[in-house]
């Protein structure tokens, strides 16, 4: 194994942004922060562009970003002051339940430091590699970011990402380690992985409990003093960033726009440059975190914009706005991502197509990483093929549907994208070739006229212990993988890359590296591109009607395991009917695993004595809301979270 020394990319201490900082000089009392009630009458747009700070908080998983971010808000008098504040930013219900950050929350605050007031545009960002796409967009209005590293866990895998996606854009990167408070916290080693990962010079490093808040203010002032201002011009015409949009039902779309250069007013017209559309403001406001209406926002600044947007699908992320009357050039953009798998989407029956179609569009607009083409089923109807970064994505997508539009739908089983090459047609390198591009099961063509055959590849970055070196590979090489370096963080730390087709790692390879390496290994992966494989598509029959929504194309090698396990699933997780199911898997005309499920007749009322009519009433009522979420097949009923249980191994 290499010596890690070998890999350090980059010095860091050669950063022309990064500034020495003696922050402990500049600790301030709390009696020298702005109160709420004071933050709201402040008219944002009157700070200097050398005054603002816009910056993101960036970490691996559970570092604590958003219980930092909490602090941040009381030291700044954004919230008041409250052993409740958890996690405030993190908004959603479903955020709340998983206790995960899935969106990218920013909010603008006044800091009085040494004097002045500054305005920090702070954004908190998700640690989950399924929501690195909130991360990548939040930059687009940063020119900071605060890098928090776990001083329990040290470096993970999403630290060496997202500190890489911070560099390469040039961003001052403020290395902050955090859980200080913890019994087994070991900063000065955590420190050292940082040297040797990225080259950051250990007197630069800070240290902090954003739990109990102590260094938080340093914190703070090493933002005012190494993050650069924005390089903006408010005497240039207008040219402001889309990075975020929402939808309210009274209020129609919001846009959330870093603004590069100008201002923009309430009254102003004003041009989408992709969307092609013009538009009149007709509010403005910043987000503190709570909405603060404002009549103007200037360049350097964060916040959002109404002007009573109809068509959500105008809302293009990445777009530029300008002024109708003097329009400036559009900016770069933003990067799109690249959705990685992909699933059907269906209402549970055709009359509640409309509020899926309504759902799913208001959904998308806050969730621009999903992908959305419509598509058709014969035993579905009319619905969607949507594209995600990932299964948690998926699920947590659906589930928002649910909670934020009580729009309930049938999911079909995720697979990612294959292209194959028929007969006939040009090689898949011709590109304008008539390869297909297949993440629909329901499309694979008949083998017999497939010449070629590709599947997706990521490669992947995994840090684990060495003592846990040996399941990490032994799972690594189960599924695919194939090592490409191996090198020592520090004593007792081991960095792998390797390359793995994506179809062996969306479903529950972190899970399983998590169980081998008892959660101590971390793994992250970004998109590579396409090898030649050999894919048959399995199909699943119950009762002998296949069931369109269940099959799925998978590496030959794994065909037989993977329609064993289906037809296992199947049977534990498809309720009992009346009769006798069986179950199969096909591959071709060939049966390749069976099993069946044995009939039972679930009576929910079997447990009630005497006549209770009420109760009986009750528990039927809700056996029939339930059976709302099934799906029928002939005359079986599958619940909907069937198609993805089936994939988990
Ligand atoms: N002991 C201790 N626990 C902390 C500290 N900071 C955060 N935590 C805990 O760590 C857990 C994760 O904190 P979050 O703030 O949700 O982490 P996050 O990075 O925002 O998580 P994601 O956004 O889901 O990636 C929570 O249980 C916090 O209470 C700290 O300084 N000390």
């Amino acid at each position: 194994m290499k010596i890690l020394k070998e890999i350090v990319i980059f010095n860091f201490r050669h950063r022309t942004v990064f500034k020495k900082c003696p922050f402990n000089l500049y600790y301030r009392s709390m009696s020298s922060l702005k109160n709420a009630e004071e933050i709201s009458s402040l008219r944002f747009a009157e700070i200097p562009v050398e005054n603002i700070r816009n910056f993101s908080i960036i970490a691996h998983v559970d570092h604590g970003k958003s219980t930092l971010a909490d602090r941040i808000l009381e030291i700044t008098g954004a919230i008041k002051k409250n052993v409740e504040n958890k996690q405030v930013l993190d908004r959603l219900q479903v955020e709340r339940e998983r206790g995960i950050t899935v969106k990218a929350q920013s909010a603008s605050i006044i800091y009085n430091y040494k004097g002045t007031d500054y305005l920090l545009n702070l954004i908190d960002t998700p640690g989950h590699v399924d929501f690195s796409n909130e991360v990548s967009r939040s930059l687009a209005a940063c020119q900071g970011v605060v890098l928090l590293v776990d001083a329990n866990q040290g470096v993970q895998a999403q630290t060496v990402a997202n500190f890489y996606l911070a560099f390469t854009q040039e961003l001052a990167v403020i290395p902050v380690l955090n859980k200080i408070d913890l019994k087994n916290a070991d900063p000065d080693g955590v420190a050292i992985q940082l040297q040797n990962l990225f080259g950051i010079d250990k007197k630069d490093v800070l240290k902090v409990s954003a739990k109990v808040g102590t260094g938080v203010a340093e914190v703070l002032h090493a933002v005012i003093e190494r993050v650069p201002h924005p390089p903006a011009n408010r005497l240039l015409p207008l040219q402001a960033i889309l990075f975020d949009s929402w939808h309210d039902r009274f209020r129609g779309v919001f846009g959330l726009f870093y603004i590069a250069n100008g201002k923009i007013s309430v009254g102003d017209n004003i041009r989408w440059v992709n969307a092609q559309k013009e538009y009149q403001v007709k509010s403005l406001g910043v987000l503190t975190p709570e909405e603060l209406p404002v009549s103007e926002l200037a360049a350097g600044q964060v916040g959002f914009v109404t002007c009573n947007m109809r068509d959500r699908k105008d809302a293009i992320m990445g777009d530029t706005v300008v002024l109708t009357e003097n329009p400036a050039e559009a900016l770069p953009g933003l990067m799109k991502s690249k959705p990685m798998v992909f699933a059907g989407v269906y209402p549970l029956d055709q009359s509640q197509h409309p509020l899926l179609r309504s759902a799913i569009e208001r959904l998308t607009l806050n969730d621009s990483a999903v992908s959305v083409i419509i598509d058709s089923s014969p035993a579905l109807g009319q619905g969607w093929r949507l594209g995600f970064l990932g299964l948690l994505h998926l699920e947590v997508f659906s589930q928002r549907l649910e909670q934020e539009y009580g729009a309930h739908a049938i999911l079909t089983t995720p697979n990612v994208t294959y292209k194959v090459v028929i007969k006939g047609s040009k090689n898949i390198s011709a590109l304008g070739g008539s390869e297909l591009h297949i993440s629909n099961p329901a499309t694979f063509p008949d083998p017999n006229i497939i010449t070629e055959m590709y599947e997706p590849i990521v490669k992947a970055t995994i840090i684990t212990p060495d003592t846990y070196l040996g399941s990490v590979l032994s799972l690594c090489m189960e599924r695919r993988g194939q090592q490409e370096t191996a090198v020592n963080i520090d004593n007792s730390r081991v960095l792998l890359k390797f390359t793995f087709p994506l179809s062996e790692i969306i479903v529950d390879f972190h899970d399983r590296l998590k169980s081998v390496s008892s959660g101590f290994a971390s793994f992250d992966y970004e998109d590579a591109g396409y090898i030649p494989s050999n894919l048959v598509k399995i199909a699943i029959l119950l009762n002998g009607i296949e069931v369109e929504e269940l099959s799925s194309i998978v590496h030959s090698s794994r065909a037989v395991d993977l329609g064993k396990r289906m037809c296992h699933k199947l049977v534990e997780i498809v309720p009992r009917q009346q009769f006798q199911i069986a179950v199969q898997a096909k591959v071709g005309g060939k049966i390749i695993a069976r099993d069946n499920i044995k009939p039972y007749r679930k009576d929910v009322t079997a447990k009630l004595y005497g006549g209770d009519v009420t109760r009986r009433m009750k528990l039927l009522k809700r056996q029939a809301e339930g059976k709302k979420k099934l799906r029928m097949i002939g005359n079986i009923a599958l619940p909907r979270e069937t198609f993805i249980e089936i994939l988990k191994r």
